[in-house]
Formats: C-alpha cells, sequence, structure tokens
C-alpha cells in the first residue's frame, strides 16, 4: 500500500470529521425545512377546507348554487389552491372552479372516495397536489340580524349525529412549496460545499503550520543521516515543540560536527604520525632506510632519463661498539643523535641524510660530481673524526667509513647501488678504517664483499630449494656421569654443487641483511619436526636440544608467539629445550631478551649465553639476565692448553657462572690436554670436535 504524505493525512484528519459533521448538520436542518414547508401547506389546505365548509352550508342547504359558486371563486382567490369542489351529500357537484389543471379535473361526483368522518378533513397527497376534502355539516346559523354584535352570519353549532349537507374538495398545487423545498435543497448544498471548501482551505492553512515544520525536519534529518553535517535546520514560528525539535536537531548536528571533525583531525594526526613513523628513525628524526631508497630510486630516474648526475655516500661508524659496550646502549643512543645534528649542519639542503640502520647513515648528494661529493664527504668524515662525546669522566671519539658510489646513465638499480656503497663503505673499513673508499667497477676489493652479496640470493634459494640441514653435536658433562644426552643443533647449507657450507660463511651476511629472523624460524620449525620424530622413533633420554636464536628474532613479536603457541600444545619438548643467545645479541637488545627469556620460562625452556666473553661487556648485564648457562667463548677455549691468558679467562668465567648459580660449558674442546684442564677447573660439560663431530640429525633417530 503506498503511503501517503504527512500533509494529506493531516488534511485527511481535518476533512474527515468536518465533512461528516457538515454533510451531517446540513442534512438534518435541510429535511426539517421540507417537512415544514410541507406541513405548512397542509395546514393552510386544511384551514381554507375547514373555513369554506361551514359558509357552504347555506348555499348548500338552500340549494343557492349562485352562492356556492362565488365561495368556490373566492376560495380559488389563494395561489396555491387550484380548484374548488363544492357537492351535496348525494355526490352532485354544486359549484367549482379551476378542474382544468386538477387531479379533479373530469371527475364525477364521488369519484373521489375520500372517507371522512365527521367534522374532519381529510387529505390526499399527491404528487403535484395535496386534495383537502371537507364535509359540509347542518349548522344552525344564528345570525346577528340586526348587526349589534357581527357584520355577518357566524356562530355555527354542530349538530351531533346529523349526516352531512354535503362536501368541500379543495385541491391545493405542491408546486411552490415543492420549489421552495428545491431552493432550500440548493441552498444547503451550496452552505454545505462552502463551508467544506473553508475547511479544507483552513485545514491547509492549519496543516501547513504543522506540516512544512515536520518536512523540514524530516529533510534535514535525510540529508544528515546521508553524512551532510553542514545542514542546519531553520523553521519560522514561535516557541513551541518544534522550535525545541529545531534547537534539538541543531544542537545534535553541532556536537556531530564537532565530534567529526575532531575524529577526523584525530585520523589526520594519526595517519600523519603513521606516516612520519614509516618513513622517520625515531631516534635521529631522521628519514629511514626504507624512505631513503624511495628518493634514491627517484635520484636514479633522473640520472637514467635526465643524464644528471648524483652520488650516494654510505657511512659507518668505526668502533661504535665500544661506546656501547663501556657505557651502555642510552649513552650509544646519545652519541648517534648527537652526531647526527653535526652531520646535519654539513649536508646542504638538497642533499639527503638517512640512518641507515644501527651506526650506518646514507647520503644522497643530488646533482653533485665526482669530484664534488668525494669534497662532501670528506667534510663529513674530519667532522665526525673531531667530533667529541662525553659520558660522565669519559671522552669518546668515533671515526666513519664512507664508500661512495656515483649514480649516472650506466647506473642500474637501487639494490645494486647500495650494493655497491656498502661494498666501497666496507673496503674503507678493511683499509684501516675512518676514510673514504670511492666504488670503481674493477675494484679487486670489492670482489669479495660482493661475493658475500650474494648470499642474500643464496639463502633465499636454499631455503625454497630445501638445502639447508640440521646437524648435532653432542654436549658432554664433565663433572658427573650422569646418563642423558644433550646435543646442540647446528644449521648446514648444501650449496649448488652439493657442498656443505658452515654458518659463519653466510651467517654475518645473513645478520647484514636482515636474514636472521627467516634462518631462526626454519632451525625451530625443523628442531620441532626432529625431536617430534625422536621421540616417536622410540629415542629416549633426550635431556637438552639446544637450539641458537639471533637478536633480530628476540624481538620478532611474531617469532615468540609462534615459539609459545607450539611448546605450550608440546609441553615435553619445552622441558628438553635449551635456547643459546649470544652475549652481544642479549645485550644489544636487553630488555626483548629479558621479556623472551621470562616469557619462554614459564613453559619450561631453559637459556644459554652463548660465546660469553666475547662481547666484553659489562658483567652487570649478566645480573639481570635470567640464564642457565655460560658457554665461555670458544675462542678462550681454543689456546688455554697453550695460552696462559687464555686459561685465566676461562677459569674467570667459569668461577663468575658458579658464583651466579649457572652451569658452565665448554665450546670448540678440540683435544684431550684442553679436556683434562677444563675438569680440573671445575667446568660443567663440553662440547667440541674431539668430544663429538657433528652429525647430521637425521641419525639422531636411527641412533
Ligand atoms: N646504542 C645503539 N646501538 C646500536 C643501535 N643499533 C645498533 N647498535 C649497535 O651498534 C653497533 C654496530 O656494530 P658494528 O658497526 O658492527 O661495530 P663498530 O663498533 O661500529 O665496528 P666497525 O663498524 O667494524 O668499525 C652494535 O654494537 C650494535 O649493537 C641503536 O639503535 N642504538
Amino acid at each position: 500500500m503506498m503511503k501517503s504524505s504527512i500533509r494529506h493525512r493531516v488534511l485527511l484528519l481535518a476533512l474527515l470529521p468536518a465533512t461528516l459533521l457538515a454533510l451531517s448538520l446540513g442534512y438534518f436542518f435541510t429535511m426539517s425545512r421540507i417537512t415544514d414547508l410541507d406541513q405548512a401547506l397542509r395546514t393552510r389546505g386544511m384551514a381554507i377546507a375547514r373555513h369554506l365548509a361551514p359558509t357552504c352550508a347555506y348555499g348548500v342547504f338552500s340549494g343557492n348554487s349562485q352562492i356556492l359558486q362565488g365561495l368556490a371563486d373566492s376560495a380559488l382567490a389563494d395561489p396555491d389552491v387550484i380548484a374548488v369542489y363544492i357537492m351535496n351529500r348525494t355526490g352532485k357537484v354544486l359549484a367549482s372552479n379551476g378542474l382544468k389543471q386538477s387531479k379533479l379535473a373530469g371527475t364525477q361526483s364521488g369519484d373521489i372516495l375520500l372517507s371522512s368522518q365527521k367534522g374532519m378533513a381529510t387529505v390526499a397527497t399527491q404528487s403535484s397536489s395535496l386534495i383537502f376534502r371537507m364535509p359540509i355539516s347542518q349548522t344552525e346559523i344564528q345570525a346577528d340580524d340586526y348587526g349589534f354584535t357581527s357584520t355577518s352570519p357566524s356562530l355555527v353549532r354542530q349538530q351531533d349525529n346529523a349526516p352531512p349537507l354535503g362536501y368541500v374538495t379543495i385541491e391545493l398545487s405542491r408546486a411552490t412549496t415543492v420549489e421552495r423545498q428545491n431552493a432550500v435543497l440548493r441552498s444547503a448544498a451550496l452552505l454545505t460545499i462552502a463551508a467544506l471548501i473553508a475547511t479544507a482551505l483552513l485545514a491547509l492553512r492549519l496543516g501547513r503550520d504543522i506540516t512544512v515544520p515536520i518536512m523540514k525536519l524530516a529533510g534535514a534529518v535525510e540529508k544528515i543521516g546521508k553524512g551532510n553535517l553542514e545542514v542546519r535546520v531553520q523553521l519560522d514560528g514561535n516557541d513551541d515543540e518544534f522550535r525545541i525539535l529545531e534547537n534539538g536537531i541543531n544542537d545534535m548536528v553541532s556536537e556531530l560536527h564537532q565530534a567529526h571533525d575532531n575524529l577526523h583531525e584525530q585520523v589526520l594526526q594519526a595517519t600523519a604520525k603513521l606516516s612520519y613513523q614509516a618513513s622517520h628513525d625515531m631516534l635521529t628524526g631522521l628519514i629511514n632506510r626504507r624512505e631513503f631508497e624511495v628518493r634514491l630510486e627517484r635520484a636514479l630516474s633522473s640520472a637514467q632519463h635526465q643524464g644528471r648526475e648524483h652520488a650516494l655516500c654510505y657511512m659507518d661508524l668505526d668502533q661504535f661498539k665500544i661506546v656501547n659496550d663501556s657505557c651502555g646502549h642510552v649513552a650509544g643512543d646519545e652519541l648517534l643523535r648527537q652526531l647526527t645534528l653535526h652531520l646535519q649542519q654539513e649536508v646542504r639542503e638538497r642533499d639527503t641524510l638517512a640512518r641507515l640502520g644501527g651506526d650506518e647513515f646514507g647520503l644522497l648528494l643530488e646533482n653533485c660530481p665526482q669530484g664534488k661529493a668525494l669534497m662532501l664527504a670528506e667534510t663529513m668524515r674530519s667532522m665526525v673524526q673531531n667530533f667529541r662525546f662525553g659520558v660522565g669522566e669519559k671522552t669518546f671519539m668515533v671515526g666513519v667509513s664512507i664508500g661512495i658510489v656515483m649514480i649516472n646513465q650506466e647506473s642500474d638499480s637501487v639494490v645494486s647501488l647500495l650494493t655497491a656503497a656498502d661494498a666501497a663503505c666496507y673496503a674503507a673499513k678493511d683499509n684501516g678504517r675512518n676514510r673514504i673508499h670511492l666504488y670503481q667497477m674493477q675494484d679487486s676489493e670489492l670482489a669479495r664483499r660482493r661475493g658475500e652479496m650474494q648470499w642474500f640470493n643464496r639463502i633465499h634459494q636454499a631455503i625454497a630449494e630445501n638445502r639447508l640441514r640440521l646437524y648435532f653435536q653432542q654436549i658432554k658433562p664433565l663433572q658427573t656421569n650422569e646418563p642423558g644426552l644433550h646435543v646442540e643443533l647446528l644449521l648446514r647449507m648444501i650449496d649448488e654443487t652439493g657442498q656443505c657450507i658452515l654458518p659463519m660463511a653466510f651467517i654475518p651476511a645473513a645478520e647484514r641483511y636482515h636474514l636472521m629472523p627467516l634462518l631462526d624460524r626454519w632451525v625451530m620449525e625443523n628442531s620441532f619436526k626432529l625431536c617430534e620424530a625422536y621421540v616417536a622413533s622410540g629415542g629416549s633420554g633426550l635431556q637438552t636440544w639446544a637450539v641458537n636464536v639471533s637478536g633480530a628474532s628476540l624481538c620478532d613479536i611474531g617469532f615468540v608467539q609462534y615459539l609459545k603457541a607450539h611448546l605450550a600444545t608440546h609441553p615435553a619438548l619445552a622441558q628438553s629445550l635449551c635456547i643459546e643467545i649470544t652475549e652481544t645479541a642479549a645485550i644489544t637488545n636487553l630488555s626483548a631478551a629479558n621479556a623472551f627469556i621470562n616469557e619462554l620460562k614459564l613453559l619450561g625452556c631453559r637459556f644459554a649465553l652463548d660465546d660469553f666473553g666475547s662481547g666484553l661487556s659489562s658483567l652487570n648485564y649478566l645480573k639481570n639476565l635470567n640464564v642457565d648457562y655460560l658457554k665461555i667463548d670458544g675462542a678462550f677455549v681454543k689456546e688455554m692448553a697453550d695460552d696462559a691468558i687464555d686459561l685465566a679467562m676461562v677459569e674467570a668465567i667459569n668461577k663468575i657462572g658458579h658464583q651466579m648459580g649457572l652451569l658452565t660449558i665448554a665450546e670448540f674442546v678440540d683435544s684431550e690436554r684442553v679436556l683434562l684442564i677444563l675438569k680440573e677447573i671445575g667446568v660443567d660439560f663440553v662440547q667440541g670436535n674431539w668430544i663429538h663431530m657433528p652429525e647430521n640429525a637425521e641419525t639422531l633417530c636411527k641412533t
């Protein structure tokens, strides 16, 4: 059903009762007026008949038709009387008039059979006339012959039970009455129509007062609903309910607008913040590697297509680690911040300085020929060299090694530019640090570095072609004979020719190119599979399986969650898992390392601090790390039988470990001599090729 609009409904509401009322009243008053007119004609007809009948008595009685004709004529003087008919009791017509137009015309005496009571008039109603018949009674005429009391004979006394002398019949036309009744009907109809029109106009007018504001409100709400918050309602009128609605809606939409604006502002701020964070380094405020690569891409494009020449500098601080190690990361961060401010002062406005990571910076010198680039790089180098950083009593100086590569029409891609600049920087380091090296295509020094860079692709390929392997090496208890198997799982790569490659060949490249999380994930997934297969093959007594995790993975929330989820569903694995973290990785990511250790310890995992002693970090850090084992750096163990300092180091580390309630493990045990010394010192576990040569881990399930 189609819904009518509010305007129609209000109109209907006003008109319907008014119409019903008008019609009822019109009908009532019209009908009563019509009845009144009819009744008036009857009353008049009756009166004429009553008056005529006694006056005819003498004429009928005396047979004087002349008198009767006179009376008939006089009765016809009334405009509504159309016929008069006087007859004696036998029905003989004694006098008549106007019969031609009458219903009575042509009737014979007695044709009109009207019963009548004595003295009473009877009425017959025809469509166009009323016919009255009145008996003429015998009367005793008391004439005042002398005219003392009256001028005409008057008083008549009815004689009871006497038959009438005759009858007077008169016919009154209804034409005038019907005409008047029609006029009344017309007037009533006109009046009703006029009243209805007036009511409709009034209803329209009043309806407008209601519907127009409602329609305005509805229109505004519809627009607001569609998101147009500029809309405001404006109603003309007094302080009625509509004013309250108008104010309410306007206030509401203002609030909404305000909230919308605030939200929009917040979204803009958050978006700006996010895009800033996505393109900037939070520590120094410089642009980050991602944004730097975008700008480098633009510069490369302009070089390739417009023949411009730019220079890319790759800058790596020298010996920055010392600041971190001796004064902590906070101090290292502060140095990076301060140095950044100095570097920024040296660069030209059109140049781009970025922090690429750690202590590495990138500098893009646009529209800069080689000579100028070398000059600017030298300015940077000497500025860094002259920079002094003070922490408490200590003052540090750092250097910077800078690799430069020119960007011109021959340049290939952003990756190759960065690779070349990085290689040049490395060459500067290899040449003694704190110097500049300009990349040359035929640079033989760089060949080796470039080879290292190939690892990026080789590692990816090895994973894709399933050429990574797990090996295991046993760790033996030295002071007890307790049974049980302790192993460290080690990563190997099978190269394209089928040769087995040790991790030290590709791990530095993996660290440099941020591939460690990928490798750690592979190692962990495959270690889980291996241990599960070991248990499934009936293997028992696996007390410890140690796996190495890099610093990068400590900060990888996805990696931590993966470990937690897997270990939570395999509690036996968690009990025997020992995660090895290098001292440097733990110190570099101290808070992440602590969080990682504490979370996994809750599941029953153990932790070993690997290569301890190599980082020479403050022992203070060690106290904060909740580990179970100290693995003495193999570099000290290897030569300890012949080198007193190395021996002293091993003794010291072992002692410190024990003091802290930790078990100690010596790695790289390559001879019985070393083994015996370690036993004497009191080291708890030993590991090395002399103890057990690493084997493909698949054999573990077969032993
Ligand atoms: N304070 C601080 N240190 C960082 C940050 N990122 C990386 N590092 C440290 O920076 C050092 C960079 O190491 P390297 O560049 O290999 O060491 P280096 O002492 O500069 O030695 P060379 O580059 O070989 O001269 C490492 O110790 C990292 O832990 C950081 O955001 N803040």
